[in-house]
């Protein structure tokens, strides 16, 4: 259970251990924002927020509450909040986009931040990389788009990854949280669609020639309406089907004709099998967030779609696997989909984008409500006028969502929460909320851990950790997205000893400051001494064909690459020039789980918990 599930104001009060590593809790009455001693070099509580987040100063701590609804500033209730939430929808006013030529480098993305990333491509006659859209033939309808769109030029994983698709490659690629990986596959999609004229018009059974799968309704309608803008006005029908919502009306957009159809995969078999979609058609297949689509949850639906409807077969569709994570288990299963692929990384695999400040602090659980409002509190304290931000936090359990969104509230705080028990339209609102800035703090199950990319998240934080260090990467990588700096802080204490080593590692190989105590965590061999879940190697994250149950010749010299020979595995910074090889034998060892455990080694049932749908 979950702290955040306790849904009285006062905390219990469990034994605690005597343990050095622990900051001095201060009951917020005495802080005054006021930076808090700690005695072990954590970070101490309520510092060091970044001064742009937070609304007003007016917000209550505990016992300061007026009840939800009736508080002011930052501190309004939820529902005058909600009440008052933006219409405005992004994509609702793309069609009043004018076309924007370079003007001050595109939108704000910082691609300074992306340069002299590694890049590891692997596979047989490897496409070479583009540096710009233009070097792509993506026809002047898609240009336009992206044009309006303000993408001046492509980021690494789209110069890679445009190019191997283009060429109808199969692709499996990886590349970190909030880096373009949408457009990457919509692009080619889009433009394979209009070059082979293979667009299709209504009919009672719908057969889409592109499919785009992910893991939650969100998710599903954001590639849906991205998808919608790169498409615009180029003839293309792009409609989404997701559960929750009335299938009806889904029914009837498909009736209008479809050439993609992005989904979620419960709705689509439903569809399947009421006869209403056949996938005999598809030419084109995406998974986005693949690795948590072939994960234990999912894989039997995904298996049944993609083997046992009447998709064509691998070869006779163009197959491309998307996600910032993908262990090794997780590309074996992959492969299974895929014919003759290229496997790409852009940056190391599983990485947190070193654009994200990582704190981690120890917290008791009796603790977090009060160290929660402590960081919220200081975020008001230090922000600047005008410019709003927002804070998503990660709880473990759904009921623990509902419980730390009360609480929230009755303390003054304007907060929204997400999670898959909440019906379609409470969903929505919530979402519609804190991306207004209405309710500026989100607390979320891992329904709302990926693929969501909501602009001014300043701020994750993870109240309960992850089981696993992949969630942890895709939960922070909600900031710091498209070359924008974020800030994420977990709360940790014994409960996520087993979180300890990965997490170390990974945010050592993110340039963060890791907390003494938090090291000799991991460095506890009861505790700290799990295999990470990546492969070793330079960047983590390779090619699993790499292992050495592979035989060298089954691997080639990708010669567009350059004049290296007799290699397996070609690794260059992003900009694509300097491409040198790693030898055979220094690729990473496959990482293999232990027998009877899960890919993660933990409990089953723990994960599916979190709130996916
Ligand atoms: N070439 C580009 N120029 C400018 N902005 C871009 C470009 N490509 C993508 N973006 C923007 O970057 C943001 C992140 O893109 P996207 O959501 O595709 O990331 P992602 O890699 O799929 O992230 P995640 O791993 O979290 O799913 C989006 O707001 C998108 O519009």
């Amino acid at each position: 259970m979950s702290w955040a599930d306790v849904s009285t104001d006062t905390p219990t009060n469990p034994t605690r251990l005597a343990r050095p590593t622990r900051p001095t809790y201060v009951p917020p009455h005495l802080r005054h924002g006021a930076a808090v001693a700690t005695t072990n070099g954590a970070t101490p509580i309520g510092s060091d927020c970044p001064p742009e987040q937070g609304r007003t100063a007016t917000s209550r701590g505990r016992g300061q509450s007026r009840g939800r609804g009736r508080g002011q500033g930052w501190g309004q209730g939820r529902e005058a909040s909600e009440a008052n939430a933006s219409p405005f929808d992004g994509s609702e006013k793309f069609d009043e986009l004018e076309e924007v030529e370079d003007t001050n480098g595109g939108l704000s993305i910082n691609f300074d931040a992306y340069e002299d990333i590694p890049v590891e491509a692997s596979g047989s006659d490897i496409p070479p990389p583009v540096s710009a859209f233009a070097e792509i033939h993506l026809g002047e309808g898609l240009n336009q788009n992206i044009r309006r769109c303000k993408y001046v030029k492509p980021t690494p994983i789209q110069r890679h990854a445009i190019p191997i698709a283009m060429a109808g490659r199969d692709l499996m690629a990886c590349a970190q949280t909030g880096s373009g990986k949408t457009a990457a596959f919509c692009f080619p999609i889009i433009c394979g669609i209009l070059r082979n004229q293979l667009s299709r018009g209504g009919a009672r059974l719908a057969c889409p020639t592109a499919l785009i799968l992910s893991p939650t309704r969100e998710l599903s309608c954001q590639i849906h309406e991205e998808a919608k803008k790169f498409s615009y006005k180029t003839g293309l029908k792009v409609v989404v089907a997701y559960g929750g919502a009335p299938i009806s009306q889904q029914f009837r957009n498909l009736e209008r004709g479809v050439d993609i159809l992005v989904a979620t995969p419960g709705r689509l078999v439903d569809m399947i099998e009421r006869a209403r979609v056949s996938l005999r058609m598809i030419k084109y297949l995406a998974l986005d967030e693949a690795d948590r689509m072939l994960d234990m949850g999912f894989e039997p639906q995904i298996r049944k779609i993609v083997e046992q409807m009447d998709m064509p077969p691998p070869g006779a569709r163009q197959t491309m696997l998307f996600s910032a994570t993908f262990p090794n288990e997780i590309q074996r299963l992959a492969a299974d989909f895929l014919s003759n692929y290229i496997f790409l990384s852009v940056g190391r695999v599983g990485s947190s984008t070193d654009l994200i400040v990582q704190r981690v602090e120890f917290v008791e659980d009796t603790d977090k409500r009060y160290h929660l409002m402590d960081l919220l509190q200081s975020q008001m304290t230090n922000r600047t006028p005008k410019k709003y931000a927002l804070t998503l936090v990660f709880v473990e359990t759904k009921r623990g969502v509902d419980a730390l969104e009360q609480w929230l509230c009755m303390n003054g705080l304007a907060a929204t929460a997400i999670h898959g028990d909440k019906v379609q339209m409470e969903r929505e609102r919530a979402l519609k909320s804190f991306k207004s800035g209405a309710t500026p703090i989100m607390v979320a199950t891992d329904v709302a851990a990926r693929g969501l990319d909501i602009p001014h998240v300043a701020h994750v934080i993870n109240f309960d950790l992850p089981k696993a260090i992949d969630d942890y990467v895709h939960r922070i990588g909600r900031t710091g997205r498209a070359g924008k700096s974020g800030l994420a802080t977990a709360f940790f204490n014994d409960g996520n000893l087993s979180l300890a080593k990965s997490l170390v590692e990974l945010m050592q190989e993110s340039n963060q400051e890791v907390p003494s105590w938090l090291n000799q965590y991991a460095e506890r061999p009861s505790y700290g001494g799990g295999r990470s879940r990546y492969g070793g190697g330079r960047f983590g994250g390779h090619d699993f064909r790499s292992s050495s149950q592979l035989k060298r010749e089954d691997y080639y010299s990708p010669s567009p690459y350059g004049d290296v020979t007799q290699t397996d595995v070609f690794v260059a910074p992003a900009s694509g020039e300097g491409y040198y090889s790693i030898p055979y034998g220094e690729a990473a060892p496959p990482d293999s789980y232990a027998a009877g455990s899960d890919r993660y080694g933990f409990d089953h049932g723990s994960i599916v918990a979190s709130g996916w749908d």
